[in-house]
This record gives structure tokens, sequence and C-alpha cells, in this order.
């Protein structure tokens, strides 16, 4: 039976649907327990790929039971300023989870953010000890748009044991994080940057094809291997031919869908998993933090002993 075009398409939606009902039930169980679970978004000036996922993490973790708080900053704080937000942050008994969005502001260092969260409350695994357990292959909790990548690449059913795999774009985000997810997959993965001779030539190779870069249309269809996955990662702003703002991803979805067996939707493939992922980690995040202060405490009722 011919493939229906429709077919090829890895869409989001449903995966990000069955994380949220797990983590709307874990949350409730959580709650009754006295853990309610409560993520803060950190926000420092103005970016556009940064308000849509804000704006969707306020909807979904409501959806889940998750209490959501918005901190906006202005591009003008100072890092040390940022800084005393984020310990205030660390040392309040009712946050589980902090989340710095990127990019900030060219004249605040973002590493020096990212160790500034407990690593305990780090639900995007970016301090440099949670980034460093995904080397060792402790992979529960890892940076959520490369979980994401991944959690859709499964979607297949590709087996990915000695599955080629290609990786173009190498930021600490995503890249890098999607090569040891998926090396500890048993993958062969390759990962091309911007000094890389020919990317067409390495993509062309790919069984699956991941694309995070920020650039509107880079992968053409003559980059794919017939037959391919492609995931596209990218988040794009464009002004669309009827003059309104739209989203697109880094992939020339029109053409490549003719060659690739699978190709994610920007929007409605990687994204909205990436929210649901965040979710999931803040659960796992609250999961530690009561382990630890049970063990502390013992497993009495938190809301009762205070
Ligand atoms: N520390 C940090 N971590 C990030 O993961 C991070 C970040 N900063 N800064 C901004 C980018 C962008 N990003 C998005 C995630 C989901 C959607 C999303 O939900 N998109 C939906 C909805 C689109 C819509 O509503 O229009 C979709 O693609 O279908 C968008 C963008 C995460 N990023």
């Amino acid at each position: 039976m011919p493939l229906s075009h429709d077919s090829r398409y890895l869409k989001g939606g449903p995966v990000a649907k069955r994380i949220i009902a797990a983590v709307r039930e874990d949350a409730a169980i959580a709650k009754a327990a006295g853990f309610p679970p409560k993520l803060i978004s950190i926000t420092v000036g103005d970016t556009a790929a940064v308000d849509v996922y804000v704006r969707n993490q306020r909807a979904k973790a409501q959806l889940a039971g998750i209490d959501f708080e918005e901190r906006r900053f202005p591009a003008t704080i100072t890092s040390g300023e940022l800084e005393a937000a984020i310990h205030g942050l660390n040392a309040d008994p009712r946050v589980t989870g902090i989340i710095i969005q990127r990019p900030v502001p060219a004249h605040i260092p973002i590493r020096t953010l990212q160790a500034a969260v407990h690593p305990l409350k780090d639900v995007e695994g970016m301090h440099p000890a949670s980034i460093g357990n995904i080397v060792y292959n402790q992979l529960d909790l890892a940076p959520c748009t490369a979980a994401a990548s991944v959690e859709l690449l499964k979607e297949t059913g590709l087996d990915l044991k000695g599955l080629e795999v290609v990786i173009v774009g190498h930021s600490e985000i995503v890249g890098k994080p999607i090569a040891f997810l998926l090396m500890s997959e048993g993958a062969t993965v390759t990962v091309c940057h911007h000094i890389t001779r020919s990317v067409a030539a390495h993509a062309r190779r790919a069984d699956a094809l991941f694309v995070a870069v920020g650039k509107p249309r880079l992968i053409k269809a003559d980059m794919v291997k017939p037959g391919a996955a492609v995931i596209d990662i990218g988040i794009n702003s464009e002004i669309g031919p009827d003059g309104s703002s739209r989203i697109v991803g880094d992939v020339d979805t029109e053409s490549v869908r003719e060659v690739a067996s699978w190709i994610t939707p920007v929007p409605g493939g990687v994204g909205p998993i990436t929210v649901a992922i965040l979710l999931r980690n803040t659960m796992v995040a609250l999961s530690r933090q009561r382990a630890l202060y049970e063990a502390t405490y013992g497993t009495a009722d938190r809301l009762a002993a205070e």
C-alpha cells in the first residue's frame, strides 16, 4: 500500500499528551503527600521563541497540576542580581524546579547562571554536575529539547542499535546531549557544526537526521537519504507570504517529505514534547527532593509537620 503523505509526519502531540497524563497522576499523588510541585521560569529580556515556550509551559503545567510562576527580568539586570534571585529560589522549599530561558543578554554569562541553580532543582539538567550524568548514561533527567527529539525518533520504531545518526548543530543544550543520549542507545553518531566541510555529505548518510541550527530551510531534499527519519528541532520566526509572523524549522519540509520516511512538522513536532519533558523533569526533581527529605526527617507528611 502506498504511504499517504500525511503518514510521514511524526507528530509530537500524542506523545506529549501521554507524558502529561502520567505527570498529572504523579503530581496529584505528590500533592496529596504534602509535596506540591512548583516550577519557576526565569526570562531575561525579550525573545520570540522564548515567549512561545513559556506560554506553552504555563498552559501545560496547569493541565498537569503543577504550579507555574514566571519571573521576568529586564535585559539591563546584572549577573549578580540574577544569581541572587536564583539563590533565593534555591533556598525556598516551596520551589521544586527552576528553568532559565535561553538566550540571555550577551553581558550575562549563561554558564554562571546555570551553575547557580541547585542541582536538585535543575529541571533542565544544564548544571555542569547534571549534564555530566548524561556522559555516565544516567539519563532520567536530560535537557528537555534533546530528550524530546530522541523520544520522537523512538516513535518511528527504528532500532537505535547501530543506527547511523547525524546531528547538525552542536549546542550544549541540544546537539551535544542528543549525541550522548543516542550513544547510550547504541547508535553510531556523527555531529556536524559550522566547521564541518560537507554537511550535505554527512547528512546524506544518515538513517536519522537531527537538525538544530536555527536556519530556515537549511536541509533540502538532496541532503536526505531516501527512507530516513528527519527530526527538525529549529524554531525560527518568519514573516509569511500574507505578512503575518509564523514559526518554521530548519528543514525544507515540503521537499524533504518526498524523500524521507518520517519528518517532524514545525510547529507540532518536537516542541510539544519539549514542554511535556520539562514537566516530567520537574517530577523527577521532586522525587529526588522527597527522597532526600524523607532520608533526613522520616516519611512524615510534610504539611502536617510544618
Ligand atoms: N533554557 C532553555 N531551554 C529550552 O528548551 C529553550 C530555551 N531555553 N529557549 C527557547 C527555546 C525554544 N523552545 C521551545 C520549546 C517548545 C516550543 C513549543 O511548544 N512549540 C509548539 C507550539 C508552537 C506555537 O504555539 O505556536 C510547537 O512547536 O508545536 C517552542 C519553543 C525551547 N527552548
